[in-house]
């Protein structure tokens, strides 16, 4: 599907939410009723470089399976979106709770940037809901824009700053003071491993540094859901490995990550709930091992997909060396 960025979306019935928007400026009524409907701050600014040197640059297995998982940190009801009369996705259902890592897998087409855009409160719903914690998403937007970290399939980014006026600004639309604004944007770019390029504009950055300051721009306000589609395409495996680290970091702070990949090993090893969407419906859902269960999940996703039969192939393909 075509990119989708905060700035060309349809317009919404309810209060809009743009990169132009500083959210922080306005009192949300339901917090104001409800003190502890604040977002949690999960501390991640005050990471500090030397800190964070002694990870490992190679990627390990989260022991997602040995984490206590707290509350419901997500719940989708019903999700459905229709373009036109093609449904997209079709009343897609679960809950991920809080601490874990979700993965969303199926193949081209099946709809899950789809969900990770109505999730993350980017492309409305045809019907159902999205709860972030107890903020209904599509009914408190302001609030659940707070509580949420995205990094869309396709993203524009402002290229013409460079990676330090990037995660600046990104951190001053997210209603940060000026202290923290340069304090995270030097603790993110320590992390992602962006020093050396924090004063070229991101226009000369290659796709994966792009992805790179991406990721890091989505945990500038410490949010506490990270909505990530497709977070290690085109990252190299040492970067893979200090990313699945960086995020091992954040959801052992509280954190919930939901992500889609196209690499099943990936989410067997990273991911300990998964989602199988196919047409625009879960067809398994539940713990990786559950889903899985005593093969593995790229054999379970092949069996699932494509079930016992196999495409014809290439057969008329023959090529001569004259
Ligand atoms: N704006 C749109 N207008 C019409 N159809 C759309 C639009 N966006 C997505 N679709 C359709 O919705 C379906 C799901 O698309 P989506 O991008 O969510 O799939 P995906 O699982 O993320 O695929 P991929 O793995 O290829 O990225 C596809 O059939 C796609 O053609």
């Amino acid at each position: 599907m075509d990119a989708i960025t905060a700035t060309d979306l349809p317009p919404r019935d309810d209060a809009e939410l743009t990169v132009e928007a500083n959210p922080a400026d306005e009192a949300n009524p339901a917090d104001e009723a409800n003190p502890t409907a604040a977002p949690r701050d999960l501390g991640l600014g005050q990471k500090t470089a030397e800190g964070l040197s002694t990870m490992t640059p190679v990627a390990r297995q989260t022991e997602a399976g040995d984490r206590d998982l707290g509350d419901v940190a997500l719940r989708l009801e019903g999700l459905t979106k229709k373009f036109g009369s093609h449904r997209a996705v079709d009343h897609v259902s679960y809950t991920v709770r809080q601490g874990s890592f979700s993965g969303i897998v199926g193949p081209n087409g099946a709809g899950k940037t789809t969900t990770l855009m109505m999730i993350a409160g980017l492309l409305k719903p045809t019907s159902g809901t999205v709860h972030v914690g107890n903020v209904d998403v599509w009914r408190n937007p302001r609030d659940a824009y707070r509580r949420i970290g995205t990094l869309p399939d396709r993203l524009r980014m402002f290229d013409q700053l460079t990676g330090a006026q990037y995660l600046g600004y990104v951190g001053t639309l997210r209603g940060l003071d000026k202290h923290q604004v340069e304090h995270r944007t030097e603790s993110l770019l320590d992390t992602f491993e962006l020093r050396g390029s924090a004063n070229r504009l991101v226009v000369d950055y290659s796709a994966g540094m792009r992805k790179k300051l991406a990721l890091a721009s989505t945990m500038i306000h410490s949010p506490e859901v990270l909505i990530l589609d497709e977070p290690f395409e085109t990252i190299d495996p040492v970067s893979a490995g200090v990313l699945i680290d960086v995020l091992i970091d954040y959801a052992d702070k509280g954190g919930t990550v939901v992500l889609s990949s196209h690499s099943m090993d990936l989410v067997q090893r990273m991911c300990d709930h998964v989602a199988v969407i196919v047409k625009g419906s879960v067809i398994a859902e539940g713990t990786v091992d559950e889903v899985r269960g005593d093969i593995t999940l790229e054999e379970r996703f092949r069996h699932i997909v494509r079930g016992p039969a196999q495409p014809e192939g290439l057969d008329w393909l023959e090529i001569s060396f004259g």
